[in-house]
């Protein structure tokens, strides 16, 4: 779905990324990890077309990123559902007009019944009038899951989804992102968090990718 092929990415003409070779295929769950500052957001951004490449080539559900047409590639964005590293909100909008704003943007009607199913699912169903600036640190990050996978999209993009989450919290999140993810959804996440990687490969098949020397090596097996 996701295809980098020997992709490059520079920053002011400074290399950050090199040779970076990788596919999030159907139904995969990899986790990217990497010292801070080793590009893993900038990996990210490529995957979901926020970046465009300085060298190789990146393909998004069999197109080539680089020739899409702005309108391509807002459509193809549809499929890919992101939870940033800092969940940005509009806090004159409730959590539930929060979630909704993927649908809202995009014309679609806004089932209230399917919101309300997606809030209890994230636990946040008695946030669901609350506006933004009221909600915990995991109840914005698990807002921000709902309103990433609102729209259904194919693959999830995470950026250190548990950066600033206490332990249980944590794996409070990371079984709603296994779950997901055993319903059919490509799963990818950046996290320095070792002890979530370690926990998720207890729970499911992961695959786990580091960005060491400005490229993407597969981690060994000593996490
Ligand atoms: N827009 C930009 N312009 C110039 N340099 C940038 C830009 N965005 C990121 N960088 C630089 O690229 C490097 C990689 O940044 P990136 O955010 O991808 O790393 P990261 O691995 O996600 O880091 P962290 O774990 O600290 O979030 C950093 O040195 C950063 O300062």
């Amino acid at each position: 779905m996701i295809v980098l092929d020997a992709v490059a990415h520079r920053y002011s003409g400074q290399a950050l990324l090199q040779d970076v070779s990788f596919t999030l295929s159907p139904g995969a769950f990899h986790f990217l990890t990497g010292p801070s500052g080793a590009g893993k957001s900038t990996l990210l951004k490529l995957c979901y077309g926020e970046l465009i490449p300085t060298g190789g080539r990146i393909s998004l559900f069999g197109a080539d990123l680089a020739a899409m047409r702005r309108d391509d590639l807002a459509q193809t964005r549809q499929s890919i559902g992101v939870v940033h590293q800092d969940c940005q909100f509009l806090d004159h909008l409730s959590v539930t007009e929060n979630v909704a704003l993927p649908l809202a943007a995009t014309g679609r009607s806004i089932p209230q019944q399917d919101i309300a199913d997606l809030l209890g699912w994230v636990g946040l169903s008695a946030q669901a009038d609350a506006l933004p600036p009221t909600l915990s640190g995991g109840e914005r990050q698990r807002a921000a899951l709902a309103r990433a996978v609102i729209m259904s999209p194919k693959v999830l993009l995470a950026d250190e989804p548990t950066g600033n989450l206490d332990w249980d919290m944590s794996l409070r999140l990371l079984s709603l992102l296994v779950e997901l993810n055993r319903m059919g959804t490509a799963v990818l996440i950046a996290t320095h968090d070792l002890n979530l990687i370690r926990t998720a490969k207890s729970q499911t098949a992961v695959r786990v990718l580091r960005i060491a020397k400005r490229t993407l090596q597969t981690a060994g097996t000593d996490l």
